[in-house]
């Protein structure tokens, strides 16, 4: 498993006014936006491309076009859907799929309300969209989705990561496929409710209230 930490004062900046609660939702959702942006500059730095000729109005060249097949844009709700604007905005030939998980605030088990994603993907590169890292049980239990349909190729783009989340990630790959994960920022810890610390609260609320 790769991970990618984004090191720019931009991104740091964003995340500062971030992470403050005083940030109210609509700032927070603008922010998200904005940083996940900064993210799929990184998260797509090996998207799949196809060599094509074109004419300017000069001369003919050569230059470059995303391949085929297309790339699997996957927000996981709610908070994810915070970014899936910004990623689809970078990367337009991007099909979505979605999966709704919470997070069971007792056993901390990641259950699964919703799964639309399409029944192969072997041979797509995937990327998971999900701002908050934290035991690792819901990104490992997205990634098994997608590698259960063939996926070896996935990509996770997260906001704010703990040394624990990372570290279940990495030992449920192993060699199986080819996982990165691009991260603003990796905090101290998980507190004692496995909240991110200093982390930025519960990022499902801060988008979009409490439910
Ligand atoms: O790494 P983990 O310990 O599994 O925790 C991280 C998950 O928790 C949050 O979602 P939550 O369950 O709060 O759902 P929400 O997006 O609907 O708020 C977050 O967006 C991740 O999906
Ligand atoms: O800090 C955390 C941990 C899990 N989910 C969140 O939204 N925030
Ligand atoms: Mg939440």
């Amino acid at each position: 498993m790769r991970l990618h930490v984004a090191d720019h004062p931009l991104v740091a900046h964003k995340l500062t006014v971030l992470r403050d609660k005083k940030t109210p939702s609509p700032t927070f959702r603008q922010l998200v936006d904005e940083l996940v942006t900064l993210l799929a500059y990184e998260a797509t730095r090996d998207v799949h491309t196809d060599t094509v000729q074109i004419e300017t109005p000069v001369a003919v060249t050569t230059g470059v076009k995303l391949a085929d097949p297309r790339p699997l844009v996957v927000p996981i709700l709610r908070a994810g859907l915070g970014m899936l604007d910004g990623m689809t905005r970078l990367l337009p030939t991007a099909e979505v799929g979605f999966l709704g998980m919470q997070r069971d605030e007792t056993t901390l088990e990641a259950i699964t309300y919703a799964n639309r994603l399409p029944d192969d993907v072997s041979g797509r590169q995937c990327f998971l969209l999900d701002p908050m890292l934290a035991t690792g049980g819901t990104l490992v239990a997205a990634i098994d989705y997608l590698l259960a349909r063939g996926a070896r190729d996935v990509t996770a783009v997260c906001l704010l990561a703990a040394p624990e989340g990372i570290e279940v990630v990495e030992k449920f790959v192993g060699d199986r496929a080819d996982v990165k994960i691009v991260v603003a920022a990796v905090d101290e810890r998980l507190n004692e409710k496995a909240y991110i610390v200093p982390g930025l609260g519960d990022a499902g609320d801060r988008l979009y209230g409490i439910v």
